[in-house]
């Protein structure tokens, strides 16, 4: 995937990183975003339906070898995974097409972002910094939570800490365009559902939980039997909002059934492959074409600027 060369947008994507290290501080070899992961693998079946939806290989040959990273919040490597800051958890799939050929899903724990724009999280995450979390009053981050009711939203939304990476839904909070062979287009947003449930931790069990418990957790998990996921679409109506991350679509829209992703095995080298492998939130398959949603180019340049300097760590 390549750098773009809109000279603001990477202006914008350096300013964001550097906000991020200021306020995890700076671990070169780890992200400066969901630090602390864990990657398996695993593999991919579609739905019948999922052909109705998209041409994309994955989505029409019986099956693609899948590796995926979960990951937990934050830009701290060590983050006790017990840690409510470890909310949301992410979950990014890799699907395997071919040889040094993939498309990717980024998604994590909670539905929605706190912004509309990159411009407006760095202004989000500035406040955070300059703000003291137990007291707000007259705090920058009352002040820009209450001028960005979005924002405002996304931090009263409980974020739960899961019993298991495997007992969590993952949404892919933006917009996608699929098109069918017919060349039929709709707009559509991935929800990752556990075929084990919902499952969360209560606050009693977790004062409990050593600081790897989830990480620990779904290796020993993966090795006993197969963790499944169902990987779903909610599809947009016409005239839904389909370029904007804070912006809910009614909870009547349909979902449908893209496929199943089975996961059979941790990463053998696991912090090594961590180091190396970097996530695109840009599809760049034919089938699946980035919306207009501003926080997609962004992501892009940034989680590939990151991931560079991270291989040369
Ligand atoms: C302006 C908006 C955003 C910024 C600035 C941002 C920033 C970052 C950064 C710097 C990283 C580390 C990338 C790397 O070093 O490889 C990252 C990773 C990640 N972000 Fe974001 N992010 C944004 C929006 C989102 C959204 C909307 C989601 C939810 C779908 C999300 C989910 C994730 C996940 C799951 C990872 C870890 C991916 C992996 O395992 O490699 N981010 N983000």
């Amino acid at each position: 995937m390549p750098l773009p060369n809109d000279e603001k947008l990477l202006a914008l994507s350096q300013d964001l990183l550097a906000q991020f290290h200021k306020i995890f501080g700076e671990f070169p070899g780890f992200r400066p975003a969901h630090a602390k992961g864990i990657m398996l693998t695993g593999e991919f079946k579609p739905s019948g339906t999922a052909a109705s939806i998209s041409r994309a290989q994955h989505l029409n040959q019986p099956s693609t070898p899948v590796v995926v990273r979960f990951s937990n919040s934050t830009g701290l490597p060590l983050i006790p995974d017990a840690d409510p800051n470890a909310n949301p958890r992410g979950f990014a799939i890799r699907f395997m097409l071919a040889q040094h050929v993939h498309t990717d899903i980024v998604s994590h724990s909670t539905d929605g972002f706190p912004t509309r724009t990159g411009a407006e999280f760095l202004e989000f995450l500035r406040a955070l910094a300059a703000s003291d979390p137990a007291n707000l009053s007259g705090s920058p981050l009352e002040a820009f939570l209450g001028a960005h009711p979005a924002a405002l939203a996304f931090v009263q939304t409980p974020k739960p800490t899961p019993a298991s990476f495997a007992t969590d839904t993952y949404f892919g909070v933006t917009a996608m365009k699929f098109l069918n062979a017919e060349g039929k287009e709709q707009f559509g947003r991935y929800r990752i559902v556990p075929a084990a449930g919902n499952q969360f931790a209560d606050e009693a069990t977790l004062k409990e939980k050593p600081a790897d418990f989830l990480v620990d957790e779904i290796v020993e998990r993966v090795g006993a039997a197969p963790v499944v996921f169902s990987v779903q679409l909610q599809l947009a109506a016409p005239g839904d909002v389909v370029d904007d991350a804070t912006i809910h679509w009614p909870a009547d829209r349909p979902v449908v059934e893209l496929g199943t992703l089975t996961l059979t095995a941790p990463v053998a080298d696991t912090e090594a492959q961590q180091k190396q492998i970097i996530f695109d939130p840009i599809p760049r398959t034919d089938g699946i074409e980035p919306s207009d949603d501003p926080l997609l180019e962004l992501r892009a340049a940034i989680y590939l600027m990151s991931g560079r300097k991270r291989r040369q760590a």
